[in-house]
């Protein structure tokens, strides 16, 4: 009877455990389906996605294709409107009345001028000038530019306006920016900026180089590398020195142009690799330790040489396999004052000559160019400036000249003819500018 009491016992227990084990067993194969209908899930959505991905990565193909294609497209359009607003160019700058030039210390006393349009194209001086009878009259005398720049325009607001043109080098063109006018008329300032220059007061060279490097970075994403020389020389007395050499300009170094395969090059010149943008900065002061710095009468700091910077631009698309090849000018001529004023004796009489004799072959070699008898001969050769220039003016190029111009009664005369040297090459119009190299 106890056995048999026991024996119960355990057959209830065992069949307490048998349903509990059972239970287990449910929701256990509950658990296992539920499992199996989440990855299930996860497999159809995995797939998805990988479907996905790859529409994506061809999306992602075809706009990259999309955006080469684009670039040519925009070089090409960007080509178009710089053709459109003409291959040579003329800008005017007046610089601001300032104490430190022109000798006279306090000289503020400024001509009449006035900026009759809206549109910033045009300048108008007044001037009295005296009669046969002796009376004195108001004469006007206006001028036309592509752009006029007043005293009060910021060095961004001038590089604004050829930040296109420092583009068109990038894209494989040959371009030429000069800046004209007499001693102490801001041409320096326009091109280099002062000394230790800030962010603002930076000058054209500068921000050339900053707007190409940061260009060609974003090039890169569209298969473009590109690499960036420069070169700095300045051309004295029909003599071509390195600006950038280490041994100042006394190292007795003879510099040669030579042309070849529509290529410039100087014998026995730094080259300096721009990998930064940085390094313009040094380069810049290198440059003006070593540059040929006279003394005349109008301005302390005269400079008395062209110095003509050079950013030679190669570019190469791993991708489409194009290649581009552009030279970037920036010029600095020489004061263009007559030698009457600038009180020139000896040397300096030597020097202004030299510089006259210069601006005029360049002046002739753009009337030449702009000639439309297409056998009219250029005379590159009459002049260092415009031989070392050669394949930089001209059917193959763009160029744009600063006049410089100072505001002051007592340059009146010499304003008048840098006005009138400008307006000259401003009525010149040069062929179409075609790209280098371009290769598929
Ligand atoms: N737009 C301007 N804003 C402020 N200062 C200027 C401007 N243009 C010229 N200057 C100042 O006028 C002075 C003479 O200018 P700069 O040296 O550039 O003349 P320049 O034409 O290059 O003379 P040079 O023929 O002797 O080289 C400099 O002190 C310069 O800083």
């Amino acid at each position: 009877m106890q056995e048999n009491t026991s024996l119960r016992s355990t057959i209830s227990t065992q069949s307490a455990n048998c349903l509990a084990l059972e239970s287990d067993n449910r929701a256990l194969k509950e658990k296992v389906q539920r499992t199996e209908n989440t990855l299930e899930q996860r497999e159809t959505t995995i797939l998805m996605l990988e479907r996905k991905l790859a529409e994506s990565r061809k999306s992602v193909k075809e706009l990259d294709q999309r955006i080469r294609e684009e670039e040519t497209i925009r070089r090409r359009l960007h080509n178009t409107i710089q053709e459109l607003k003409g291959n040579i160019r003329v800008f005017c700058r007046v610089r601001p009345v300032s104490s430190s030039v022109n000798g006279s210390k306090n000289e503020t006393a400024t001509a009449s001028i006035t900026y009759p349009d809206i549109e910033g194209r045009q300048i108008e001086f007044a001037h009295a000038i005296e009669t046969a009878t002796g009376s004195q009259v108001a004469k006007t005398y206006p001028f036309t530019f592509d752009r006029v720049f007043q005293p009060t325009s910021t060095q961004e607001d001038v590089f604004e306006e050829i930040s296109q043109l420092v583009q068109s080098a990038l894209d494989g063109y040959n371009v030429c920016i000069f800046a004209y006018g007499q001693t102490g008329s801001g041409k320096t300032h326009t091109m280099e900026g002062p000394l230790n220059a800030s962010a603002e007061s930076m000058g054209m060279i500068p921000r050339s180089v900053h707007q190409i490097y940061e260009n060609a970075e974003a090039l890169k994403a569209r298969g473009w590398t590109y690499k960036m020389e420069g070169q700095y020389v300045e051309i004295y007395n029909e003599t071509v020195n390195d600006l950038l050499g280490n041994d100042g300009l006394n190292g007795g170094k003879k510099h040669d142009i030579r042309h070849a395969d529509g290529k410039t090059t100087i014998t026995d010149i730094t080259t300096v690799v721009l990998t930064s943008p940085e390094k313009v900065a040094a380069l810049l002061k290198k440059a003006a330790h070593n540059r040929s710095v006279g003394s005349t009468l109008m301005n302390e700091r005269s400079s008395r040489s062209h110095c003509v910077f050079t950013l030679r631009l190669s570019g190469k698309n791993s991708i489409t396999d194009e290649s581009s090849e552009g030279v970037l000018n920036l010029i600095d001529l020489a004061g263009s004052e007559r030698l009457s004023q600038s009180g020139a004796k000896g040397d300096r009489l030597k020097e202004t000559q030299a510089i006259n004799k210069s601006l005029s072959a360049l002046s002739d070699v753009i009337s030449a160019i702009a000639n439309p008898n297409a056998n009219t001969h250029v005379p590159y050769r009459n002049s260092k400036l415009t031989y070392l220039l050669q394949n930089s003016l001209g059917g193959n190029s763009k160029t744009l000249m600063f006049v410089n111009i100072s505001p002051l009664r007592s340059n009146f005369n010499e304003t008048l003819c840098s006005l009138r040297f400008a307006t000259k090459v401003n009525a010149c119009t040069i062929g179409t500018a075609t790209r280098r190299a371009v290769s598929k």
